[in-house]
This record gives structure tokens, C-alpha cells and sequence, in this order.
């Protein structure tokens, strides 16, 4: 790579990490936009010029701080990329395992220049950040999940796996490879090979991050438009959708069960104790339910106190096991009362249950079913679980 030189690379990279700094702050600052991962993500960038080494802007410094500042600063930085995945995927996990490693890089560093070595803060700086950069890795594959297809998958992770196998090499260079001990002291350039692997892998762990926080934006979009604000539950147009998309389903021999729920006596929670209360009480509901629901089942707020749960059935035309899990729900909630302001107010509801019917494109006959069901168990003194016996026509019940 005679035609790079090294100087006008590192400038180069400086500027890019310069550049991505200020848009990750923009967008945290201004924007408000991942605001956290974003601020980490800018100090990522500043610590990863430090860590880039200038030629010969430290020749004044002595040795070990001069050795000192790249290491730390290489640490610093991809510590700082772990902290902001973590928030960018909103993983629970604390970042305990990733403090751990990187104090004990740390420490591996000091202990190196403590000792006048050349090669050992850099060994310990680069198994940290190979450990590290592994982590990133297992981070992203995890976070994404099988949310998005393998191939996207696949490419925003390998940028990580870059990293970590880059440091992994460089590791092993210092081990094998004579003379380094010296190269280090005289704190040399890298090569242009090297320097410009070190810019694409940075760009590439960049586009990376943008690209995981766009995706977020989406899902928060997703969540928004899909999603009743105040319960969490599917909002009535996004369970509308998920009914035609089982009625389709249904076409192909998969079935489903819909159980219409409606929480009994609701208005004289609201009139007691007040519309905050009421809100509680249905938030209360629906965290109950989902506790009692499974991932591939979908409950949605079709308005008021009034939901819908639509359960996927192993077995087409299994209503036995639809009234089961029904009958649970109802049980659950009758047995988790509200707590309000010190009190107990205790909720019912009651349930009504049918099976969809072939060729009614958009489920409406098997909602006006299961919803039939519901009255009935309301008039029949609520808290109960009805059930429409299933025909294949329309209106037969039990
Ligand atoms: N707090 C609160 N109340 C709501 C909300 N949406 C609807 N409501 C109230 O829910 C109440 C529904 O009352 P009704 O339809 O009479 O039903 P109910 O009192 O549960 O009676 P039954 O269904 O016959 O057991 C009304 O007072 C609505 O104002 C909401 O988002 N929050």
C-alpha cells in the first residue's frame, strides 16, 4: 500500500470519528434520539482518536505515558461501544461482566508499565479488547434475536466479530512476531495496512450501530402504531389486522380460537374511586392476562373495557383447550385484586369463546360469536367463561 501513507490515514480516520461524534451527539442532544447510547457511542469515537496514536505528537512525553495513553484510550473506547450496544438494545443485563473485564484490562496495563515492558500493557490491553469485542459480538446476534432475516443479521454482527478478531491477531503478532518490543518503545506508526483495516472495521462497527438504531426507531414506531397506549395491549386495528392474518392462516388448515373479554362492573371502579383508577384497573387486567397468555397469542383492546384474545391453536376446531386457558385467565384475575391507594379492589371478568369460521375473510362472524358468548355470561352473572359450540355455521352455542 505504498500509494497510502499513514499520516494522511490516521488524519482521515480522526476526522470520520470526529465527524460520528458530533452526529451521535446531534442526535442525542437535539433530537433526543437514543439519547444515552448516543452520548456513549460520541465518547466511543473521541477515545478512539486518542487510541489511534499521532507519529510523533507525544515525542516529548515520557515512555510510559506515551505507551499509556493509546492503551487506555483503545480500552476506554470499546468499553464505551459495549455500554451503548447494550443501551441501543435495551438489554436488561448489567453492565457488571463488561466492568469486570475491563478493569481487569486495566489493571493488566498499569501492571505492563509498572514493569517497563513494551509488549505487556499492549498484551493486556488487546486480550481485553479481543474479550471485549467477543462480547459485542454475542450482544448484537442475541439482541437482534430472530427478529430481522439471518443475512442482516449476519452483517451487522461480523463488523464486532472484525473487531475481535483483529485484536486477536494483533495479539498474536506480539507474541510471535520478534521486534515488537522495540517498535512499541519507539512508539512507531502501524503500517497503512493495518491502519486502513483499523478505519473500515471503525466505519464499518458505525454503520453498524446506525443501522441498530434505526431499526429501534422502527420498533418504537411499530409499538406506537400498534399498540394501545395505555395498556400495551394490540391496539383495535392492529388485532383487526392479526385476525384477517389467522382467518388467512385458517385457509391453510391453522387454527385459532378468539376470546372476547370484558371486565365486569368496570364503571363503578371509575365512578368509587375515579378515572386514574380505572385506568389502573385496566392496565392491572392486561398484565394479568398476558402473565396467563403465551408469545404467539395476541390480546387487543377492542375499546372501553373490552378486549380480545386471539390464541393460536395446535389442534384446528380445539376448543376444549381455548375454554381451558379462558377459564385460567378468568381465574387469575379474580384471584389478583387492584391494589389502589391502600386498598384491594377486587376485578372479574367474563369471557365468551368461539372458533372462527372458513371464508369470513375478516373474522367478523367468529368475533360476533365469541362476543354473543360474552353477553351471555354477563347476563348469567358475570365472572364465567362461555362457550359457542362450534358447528361450522353460524350461531349454535352452549
Ligand atoms: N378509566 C377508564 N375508563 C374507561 C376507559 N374506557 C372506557 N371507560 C369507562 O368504562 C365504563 C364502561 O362501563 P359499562 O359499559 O357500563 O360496563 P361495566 O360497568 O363494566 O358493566 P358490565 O360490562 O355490564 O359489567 C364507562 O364508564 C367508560 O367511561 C378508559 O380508558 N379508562
Amino acid at each position: 500500500m505504498d500509494f497510502l501513507d499513514v499520516p494522511t490515514v490516521l488524519k482521515v480516520s480522526a476526522l470520520f470519528n470526529l465527524m460520528a461524534a458530533l452526529a451521535w451527539l446531534t442526535l442525542a442532544q437535539l433530537f433526543r434520539i437514543a439519547p444515552r447510547a448516543g452520548r456513549l457511542m460520541a465518547a466511543a469515537h473521541l477515545a478512539r482518536i486518542v487510541s489511534q496514536g499521532c507519529g510523533d505528537c507525544l515525542a516529548g512525553w515520557p515512555a510510559p505515558a506515551r505507551q499509556a495513553v493509546p492503551e487506555f484510550a483503545l480500552l476506554g473506547c470499546v468499553l464505551l461501544l459495549l455500554l451503548a450496544l447494550r443501551r441501543m438494545l435495551r438489554s436488561r443485563q448489567r453492565p457488571r461482566d463488561i466492568a469486570w473485564i475491563a478493569g481487569l484490562g486495566a489493571a493488566g496495563i498499569a501492571a505492563g508499565l509498572a514493569s517497563g515492558s513494551g509488549l505487556a500493557p499492549q498484551l493486556a490491553s488487546t486480550v481485553a479488547v479481543t474479550v471485549l469485542g467477543l462480547m459485542a459480538v454475542r450482544e448484537v446476534w442475541r439482541g437482534i434475536g430472530d427478529r430481522l432475516s439471518a443475512v442482516v443479521r449476519i452483517g451487522t454482527t461480523l463488523p464486532f466479530a472484525l473487531l475481535a478478531l483483529l485484536a486477536f491477531v494483533h495479539g498474536a503478532e506480539l507474541l510471535l512476531v520478534p521486534g515488537w518490543e522495540a517498535h512499541v518503545l519507539e512508539g512507531r506508526l502501524p503500517t497503512a495496512a493495518r491502519a486502513v483495516l483499523w478505519f473500515v472495521v471503525t466505519a464499518a462497527i458505525t454503520l453498524s450501530l446506525i443501522a441498530l438504531m434505526i431499526w429501534r426507531l422502527i420498533m418504537r414506531i411499530q409499538h406506537l402504531t400498534h399498540r394501545d397506549p395505555l395498556t400495551g395491549a394490540l391496539n383495535r386495528r392492529a388485532f383487526e389486522r392479526a385476525l384477517a392474518d389467522g382467518q388467512a392462516q385458517l385457509q391453510r388448515g391453522r387454527g385459532f380460537a378468539l376470546v372476547m373479554i370484558d371486565i365486569d362492573h368496570f364503571k363503578q371502579i371509575n365512578d368509587r374511586h375515579g378515572h386514574p383508577a380505572g385506568d389502573a384497573a385496566l392496565q392491572h387486567c392486561v398484565r394479568v392476562w398476558q402473565a396467563g397468555l403465551r408469545e404467539i397469542d395476541c390480546l387487543g383492546r377492542l375499546g372501553g373495557e373490552e378486549f380480545c384474545a386471539l390464541l393460536p391453536l395446535a389442534l384446528p376446531g380445539d376448543l376444549a383447550t381455548a375454554t381451558v386457558v379462558a377459564e385460567r385467565l378468568r381465574a387469575s384475575l379474580a384471584a389478583q385484586p387492584l391494589h389502589w391507594q391502600g386498598s384491594e379492589l377486587p376485578l372479574t371478568a367474563s369471557f365468551g369463546v368461539a372458533l372462527p369460521v372458513v371464508g369470513d375473510a375478516q373474522g367478523e362472524v367468529g368475533l360476533a360469536r365469541a362476543d354473543a358468548e360474552l353477553y351471555r355470561a354477563k347476563t348469567e352473572g358475570r365472572n364465567r367463561v362461555c362457550v359457542a359450540l362450534h358447528l361450522g355455521g353460524l350461531g349454535a352455542s352452549s
